[in-house]
């Protein structure tokens, strides 16, 4: 991601932010609430054993939790990539390996799956006995998860809770932290106990960002992932932005087998046998159980629209084009009349869910820098 036709659509949606900004407050996101959270953050990093920042692993670079700055440029700082169901699987190896390059260390992990949580468990806890073994004055880890809002800290500490080695008593008496998809709902610093021989705290603490967020596309990026209110880019822009996304990978690729089209042409050039690719596709779909009818015509509605323009998509203008004929048809796809009030808010509120549960494919929205 990153080419100059996704800029261009992007740039246009910078003068929406520009104008919502202007007409209606400067930094939405940056309450009172969080002008506080971040101070009473930053005051008790010193005090904490670890800090864990956690990322969005779909934009491991665009949700660094960069008002902590300095603060967190520590050896003392673990960054958890959060979310990997949700993220292009191929670059999550590569991720890691960057991060450990840079000297921070990094852990993936999906906050819903109790296998990998077991396995984040047990790094933390060879961390805190590494840390034990060498000086720390007392028998008690404390880890502090601190990040932007919405990419699963609440999560994160409520399932090292439940599956953490504590006595059924200790479990009983805890508070679970909220969970929720909209950004900024946790309000306070809460602790939970994680494991017991040594004893290990994590602090869940409300989601920062800085007063001010530079860049059209970082704040596409940063609503796409939930991290800050769709109103603040508009929900018809950000779901432009999405199918620019996708338009320019090869997600839509893997949607052929719902598309009649290319089943027509499949049957007439392979007179009737299983080719290679379709053996592919069948393997990878063995355990999509998706019943769901409208996400089907979807992809099937982008494959078409997709795969038979013919226009260069490097062009900003053919790639607005074929944004502006998915939108069109995605209306049929949602089963959302021409009469219908606000269709096209209605298509892109659908689009953007379908993507954020993960339905419509894995994109890498950021880049991995490269080494010299
Ligand atoms: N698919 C998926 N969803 C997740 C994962 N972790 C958290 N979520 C969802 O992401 C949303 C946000 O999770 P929270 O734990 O509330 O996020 P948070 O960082 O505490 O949010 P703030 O309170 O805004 O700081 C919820 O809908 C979670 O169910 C994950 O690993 N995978």
């Amino acid at each position: 991601m990153g080419s100059t036709a996704t800029r261009s659509i992007v740039q246009k949606l910078g003068s929406a932010v520009k104008e919502v900004a202007r007409t209606k407050c400067s930094s939405w996101w940056y309450t009172p609430h969080m002008a506080a959270a971040s101070r009473a953050i930053a005051e008790r990093i010193p005090l904490v054993d670890f800090v864990l920042e956690v990322r969005d692993a779909r934009i491991p670079l665009s949700s660094e939790c960069s008002q902590l700055g300095d603060l967190l440029s520590s050896s003392r700082r673990i960054i958890v990539l959060n979310k990997i169901d949700l993220a292009k699987q191929s670059a999550m190896k590569e991720w890691t390996k960057y991060f450990n390059q840079e000297k921070s260390p990094a852990f993936g992990v999906n906050a819903h799956n109790k296998e990998n949580i077991r396995e984040f468990l047990n790094f933390l806890q060879a961390r805190a006995r590494e840390l034990l073994k060498t000086g720390h004055s007392g028998q008690t880890i404390t880890l502090m998860l601190v990040g932007i809002p919405n990419v699963g800290k609440s999560a994160l500490a409520n399932a090292l809770h439940q599956v953490g080695r504590i006595s059924a008593l200790e479990k009983g008496k805890l508070k679970h932290a909220t969970v929720s998809p909209q950004p900024g709902e946790t309000k306070n610093i809460s602790s939970l106990k994680i494991a017991s021989h040594p004893n290990i705290y994590v602090l869940d603490t409300p989601g920062i960002l800085p007063p001010e967020i530079f860049g059209d596309e970082l704040c596409s990026k940063l609503a796409l992932i939930g991290a800050i209110r769709d109103c603040i880019v508009g929900k018809n822009d950000l779901a432009h932005y999405f199918l620019a996304v996708l338009n320019l990978s090869q997600e839509y690729k893997k949607w052929s087998r719902f598309s009649a089209m290319e089943n027509v042409r499949s049957s007439i050039y392979q007179e009737g046998e299983l080719s290679e690719s379709s053996h592919v596709d069948k393997r990878q779909y063995a355990t999509d159980h998706t019943q769901d009818f409208i996400v089907n015509d979807v992809r099937r509605t982008l494959f078409e629209a997709v795969s038979t323009f013919s226009g260069d998509l490097e062009n900003d203008k053919y790639l607005e084009q074929l944004i502006e004929v998915e939108s069109r048809m995605l209306r049929n796809a949602f089963r959302i009349t021409q009469s219908e009030v606000d269709g096209h808010t209605k298509i892109a509120i659908k689009l953007l869910d379908l993507y954020r549960t993960g339905r419509l494919g894995h994109y890498a929205l950021d880049d991995i820098p490269r080494f010299s």
